[in-house]
């Protein structure tokens, strides 16, 4: 079991922190990054864990602190997975509008069996920059891409993710809903056993 009281979000994204803070409760006392650095460490990895590691790292470096960081995205079976890795830099770095716009446009004439999609969460708890062995948790959440944006909750993809089990757009979910069920939720939870908190 690894003991701290302390630790660092590496993420710039609002959306996330808020999740992710919502999602470890009171249990850890949570810095972010942001209160550090204002500097984003270029996402140079080809992979969701080499960039959440190299966030990490960073976040541990800048902080002095532990530091727990998420890489996500949104992959899209009809694009063999893409955005993947490029999901916030889609649209060239314009922003989420932006992002979601693009993807409507490219899926235009694809129908409801082909949009299938997965988000994919990466955490990376680092106990200090230089940790030879980063904790790994992953998670997934299955849903298919809408033809039009529902819902004005959460941020970035919610708008147009389709939750099968739900039976609403992520961005329909109260969220506390979506942090019991989503990507994130579910690697969450495998870091919190892998930490003794539950
Ligand atoms: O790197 P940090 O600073 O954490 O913030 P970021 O927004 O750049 O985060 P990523 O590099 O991990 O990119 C994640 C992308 O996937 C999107 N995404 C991730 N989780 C999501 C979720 O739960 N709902 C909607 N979109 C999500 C998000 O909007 C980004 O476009
Ligand atoms: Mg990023």
């Amino acid at each position: 079991m690894i003991l701290f009281n302390e630790l660092v979000l590496a993420s710039h994204n609002a959306g996330k922190l808020k999740e992710l803070q919502a999602m470890l409760g009171s249990s850890i006392r949570v810095r972010s990054v942001g209160e550090f650095s204002s500097i984003e460490p270029e996402e140079t990895g080809l992979s969701f864990i080499e960039n959440a590691i190299l966030k990490a790292r960073n976040a541990a470096r800048v902080s002095g602190l532990p530091a727990l960081a998420d890489d996500s995205g949104l992959a899209v079976d009809f694009l063999g997975g893409a955005p993947g890795i490029y999901s916030a830099r889609y649209a060239d770095g314009q922003g989420d509008a932006a992002n979601n716009a693009k993807l409507l446009d490219v899926l235009q004439a694809v129908p409801d069996a082909e949009r299938g999609a997965q988000f994919v969460c990466c955490l990376a708890l680092v106990r200090h920059a230089d940790d030879p062995l980063p904790i790994i948790c992953e998670g997934l959440w299955h849903g298919r891409i809408l033809h039009t944006a529902q819902g004005v909750e959460g941020f970035g993809y919610d708008p147009l993710f389709w939750v099968p089990e739900r039976d609403c757009s992520s961005a329909e979910l109260p969220a506390a809903e979506k942090n019991q069920i989503s990507h994130r939720a579910r690697a969450m939870v495998l870091l919190k056993h892998r930490l003794g908190l539950v």
